[in-house]
């Protein structure tokens, strides 16, 4: 108890509440849903089912008739025996007819092919109920026997030519709403049907019916709604054209919902199933290792924690800037600032890179844009994974940001490592050349660490080369760096590429580089990367400046 007090907070059980509410919401909808389907699916089996018995209705009353039209059309009028033999023989062809026979003008029986015995004593067991004309066939009587013991029956009689007597014919009423006319009910459905039919029991709640236009029942089962009942259910109406039937099915709604139990229940457990498992799949993301450096970077990311540094390039032979390389670094809510080495590998590794370096390209626009568009002399540098080169897709990312902003193309600089390996030296090639087709300038950084090898990297047709920090370190202690620098600078010149000299830290690296021809280089002999105010502000300072010496170093402001 102790724990539980402890433990559950009123969010705790909000938090809960809302959970079991946002779980169940979809449950509830959808056997709402499911229900007005069942519903809906056995209003429309009652339909069918009565449409169904109305064309048996309808093609079994239209039987009897071309019976009876035939024989009197063949001169069966009395109890001859050829009358009688021709009789027998129709009883025999159509389905629905028990028994014809003849009858007097009074309506007794004279014969029948399956009578025998006098009129009279036929008469005292046979009682007539009710009798009315049938619509749509002229001349023909309906008639609503009783037969001792028996089922109750429908008797079709016309007159027998033009004699005084006319002919009958005798049909089950069961023939007029048999099982099969409800085939298409669901299951409970018909065995209740089937069960009143042949067991003649009162079907639950379950009502059908066939009557005549002047309301004479044919046949039914079940005992007919009214009042409440009536409403609590549905009744399927439909009548013949043919001649005025109509056929009715009440079915209460408790045996339409019924009729889709299973499926509703096999609904629900597979919604319930599908919304469990979304459950156990929402608790996993939500459990999601807070500390997951990639998701750490990723909301970080979402969060705008990702800001760029400008690290100045300087014109050594003139002391102008000459722009600015951009460097990210992570700013996190506490205030404090992570450099590029703790995160850039992993969001190399995990595709991150090129979000991250859309995001800072933007950031970059917004924030300095407007200095950087004003004055086209300066360039911008953005470091480039070389698995972002490879990517075709990239050129039109990269040309959405500037087209947009007032940095122009030919401003930008692109710099590709040369200490990763190219993935695909000609995707690659292809794509630096549809970035320079825009105007933007390719550079390749870090020269001298990779192992691609220099002469390969320059096939990829690269303006810019960067000479690594390594080799200005060396300069004045290492002969070999120097010739190394001075050959790179040569054949840059040859080549008509721009050199820039990398992590310049001292007044003479500055001097030594001048004298072999190097004219732009950056490092901290002039300024660390500089957050954006700070920069802007170097970049207005420098405006004023003409052709100066180089300037002193400034403080770092991270
Ligand atoms: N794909 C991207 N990679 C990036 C991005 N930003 C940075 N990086 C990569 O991280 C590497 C380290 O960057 P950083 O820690 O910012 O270091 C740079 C400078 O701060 C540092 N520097 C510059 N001048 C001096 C100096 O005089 N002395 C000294 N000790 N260090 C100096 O060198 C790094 C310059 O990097 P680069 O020119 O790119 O080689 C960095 O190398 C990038 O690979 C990014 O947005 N995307």
């Amino acid at each position: 108890m102790g724990y539980f007090a402890r433990g559950f907070t009123r969010q705790h059980i909000v938090a809960i509440a809302v959970g079991v509410l946002v779980a169940g919401a979809p449950l509830i909808a959808f056997n709402f849903w499911l229900s007005g389907v069942i519903d809906r699916q056995g209003r429309e089996e009652a339909d069918v089912s009565a449409r169904h018995a109305i064309a048996l209705a309808e093609r079994r009353t239209g039987e009897v008739i071309r019976t009876l039209d035939t024989l009197s059309a063949a001169g069966v009028v009395d109890c001859g025996s050829a009358a009688l033999e021709a009789m027998q023989r129709a009883t025999f062809d159509a389905v629905p007819i028990k028994e014809i026979a003849i009858l007097d003008a009074g309506g007794r029986i004279l014969c029948s092919p399956q009578q025998r015995g006098t009129a009279i004593e036929r008469d005292v067991v046979r009682r007539i109920l009710a009798t009315e004309a049938i619509e749509g066939a002229p001349g023909y009587m309906l008639d609503m026997v009783h037969l001792p013991g028996g089922k109750p029956m429908v008797r079709f009689r016309r007159p027998a030519g033009s004699s005084p007597n006319a002919i009958a014919a005798l049909v089950p009423a069961g023939m007029f709403l048999p099982h099969v006319a409800v085939h298409a009910f669901e299951q409970e459905l018909r065995d209740e049907l089937n069960g009143g039919l042949e067991s003649g029991r009162e079907a639950d709640g379950l009502y059908a019916a066939v009557e005549t236009r002047g309301h004479l029942i044919l046949a039914e089962f079940g005992k007919r709604p009214a009042g409440q009942a009536a409403r609590d259910g549905y009744t399927a109406e439909h009548r013949s054209p043919k001649y005025g039937f109509q056929v009715l099915i009440a079915v209460p709604n408790r045996l339409i919902s019924a009729g889709g139990a299973e499926v509703r229940w096999l609904g629900l457990f597979t919604a319930g199933v599908a919304l469990a498992l979304l459950g156990v799949f929402a608790t996993l993301i939500a459990r999601r290792d807070p500390h997951n450096p990639v998701l750490e970077i990723q909301r970080a990311l979402a969060a705008g924690e990702f800001v760029p540094y400008y690290q100045p390039i300087v014109d050594i032979t003139t002391g102008q800037l000459r722009g600015a390389e951009v460097l990210v670094r992570w700013k996190k809510p506490d205030g404090t600032v992570v450099l590029p080495a703790a995160f850039i590998p992993l969001a190399e590794s995990s595709g991150l890179i090129r979000a991250m370096t859309l995001d800072l390209m933007r950031r970059v626009s917004d924030e300095a844009g407007k200095a950087i568009g004003e004055r086209p002399a300066l360039k911008i540098a953005f470091n480039f994974a070389s698995k972002l080169a490879s990517d075709e897709t990239v050129v039109k990312d990269v040309y959405g940001v500037f087209a947009k902003s007032p940095i122009k193309m030919t401003q930008v600089v692109l710099e590709i490592t040369e200490r990763d390996p190219i993935e695909s030296f000609a995707a690659t090639r292809q794509i630096i050349a549809a970035l320079q087709s825009l105007g933007i300038r390719i550079a390749i950084d870090d020269v001298g660490t990779g192992h691609s090898g220099l002469s390969y990297m320059l096939k990829l047709g690269v303006d810019i080369i960067k000479i690594d920090k390594m080799f200005i370190d060396a300069i004045g202690t290492d002969r070999n760096s120097t010739t190394i620098i001075e050959t790179l600078v040569d054949l840059a010149h040859n080549m008509r590429m721009d050199v820039v000299a990398e992590g310049v830290e001292s007044f003479e690296q500055v001097m030594h580089l001048r004298e072999i021809g190097v004219r732009s280089a950056q490092g901290y002999v002039f300024a660390p990367p500089l957050p954006g105010r700070a920069f802007l502000k170097l970049v207005d300072a420098m405006d004023g400046l003409g052709e100066q010496p180089v300037p002193a170093p400034i403080e770092a402001a991270a």
